[in-house]
């Protein structure tokens, strides 16, 4: 009989733990390690996490710890799911304890500030391994759902295709359904933006703006996204698949959306500060629109949504007059 596939998750929040339980699901042996002791306690107790799922009861063989050495040991695959303004600093430490050979997954949704690296840029610079061992996975996939074994499908993408494959088998569920993707900086592009144009449409959701707004928000944001992707050499094709528009759907149309709900609250004129301190959980956007920006500029693409975004989520500009502007500004072709 082989021996099962071993995973290591970092961390215990609310995708590393529903993902945890995606893989245990297909089979793997999955530690997660949690950086609170009162978590891995739980999950290791009671089969639960009751901070992200209260009620959901994790499979047997998930079992968590706060050891960051004894998560990591023997893993073929390790999975990272921090912040992304994190990641670099987290990695650091845990890149001496990693397996010999470990495959790097990355489950976040951000562009790290400063630098504007992807987050597979900033694995392969902080662990000092090759692009083709350092894997994404994204798509429409809200925690909660997930966690409550609702279907969804997903992409696996490494520019290693075969790797891509290992993980794909590693992950694949009766109701996780990932496809493979070899172009890593579309599929991290499509997660990313969509965190900022999910904000978008939660301020015009607050604003009350209707569903056409909606509509055109989302279709203007994917046209924005893909300009962008072009610029920074992906597939303009992969804006169409379940890291583009399938991600930005189920963004932009649920509340269980930490972006849609940080907009939302902004929209209705909660101030900054105020959504702050309502918000538990991490909603990637409201970092990343400004490195999603420092990118577009760096590559000379040109993004007013995400610009707008950052003028009221940084800026302090009133909703209202970021509408005015995006509405007035000139002219032109649909696909220029
Ligand atoms: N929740 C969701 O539905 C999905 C989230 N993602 C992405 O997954 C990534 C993680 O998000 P979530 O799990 O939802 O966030 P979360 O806020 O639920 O969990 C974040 C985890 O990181 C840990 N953490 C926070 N600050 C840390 C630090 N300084 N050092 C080490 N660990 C720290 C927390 O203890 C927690 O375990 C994000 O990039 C997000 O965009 C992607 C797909 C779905
Ligand atoms: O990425 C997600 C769904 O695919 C989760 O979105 P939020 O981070 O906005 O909750």
């Amino acid at each position: 009989m082989s021996k099962p596939v071993k995973a290591a998750v970092f961390s215990a929040g609310s995708w590393g733990t529903a993902f945890g339980m995606v893989l245990a699901d297909a089979g793997c042996e999955v530690t997660l390690w949690a950086r609170r002791a009162q978590v891995a306690e739980a999950i290791n107790s009671s089969r639960t996490n009751p901070d992200y799922f209260p009620g959901v009861e994790l499979p047997e063989n998930v079992r968590a710890t706060t050891d960051a050495a004894e998560a990591a040991a023997d893993a073929d695959f390790t999975v990272l799911s921090v912040p992304s303004q994190t990641l670099r600093a987290n990695l650091a430490e845990w890149t001496p304890l990693l397996a010999p050979g470990t495959v790097l997954v990355s489950l976040m949704k951000g562009v790290e500030l400063g630098s504007a690296m992807r987050m597979s840029e900033v694995i392969e610079d902080v662990a000092k391994v090759p692009q083709n061992r350092v894997a994404v996975v994204t798509g429409p996939n809200l925690a909660r759902e997930i966690a409550a074994r609702m279907p969804a499908a997903a992409v696996v993408a490494c520019t290693d295709e075969n790797l891509a494959q290992r993980l794909q088998a590693a992950c694949h569920t009766p109701y996780f359904r990932p496809y493979t993707n070899t172009d890593v900086v579309g599929c991290e592009l499509g997660g990313a933006v969509k965190n900022v144009i999910g904000l978008a449409v939660g301020i015009a959701d607050g604003m009350g703006l209707g569903d056409n707004a909606k509509g055109s928000l989302i279709t203007r944001g994917l046209a924005e996204t893909t300009r962008l992707g072009l610029a920074m050499g992906a597939d303009p094709l992969t804006f169409s698949g379940l890291a583009g528009l399938g991600d930005l759907v189920a963004t932009c149309s649920s509340p269980l959306s930490r972006n849609h709900t940080f907009g939302t609250n902004l929209g209705k004129g909660m101030t900054l500060q105020e959504t702050i301190a309502v918000t538990r959980q991490t909603a990637e956007g409201v970092k990343s629109c400004e490195s999603v920006l420092d990118l577009a500029r760096r590559h000379g693409v040109d993004m007013p949504i995400t610009e707008t975004v950052v003028g009221i989520v940084h800026e302090g500009k009133p909703p209202v007059v970021a509408l005015k502007e995006l509405m007035s500004r000139s002219a032109k072709p649909e696909r220029r």
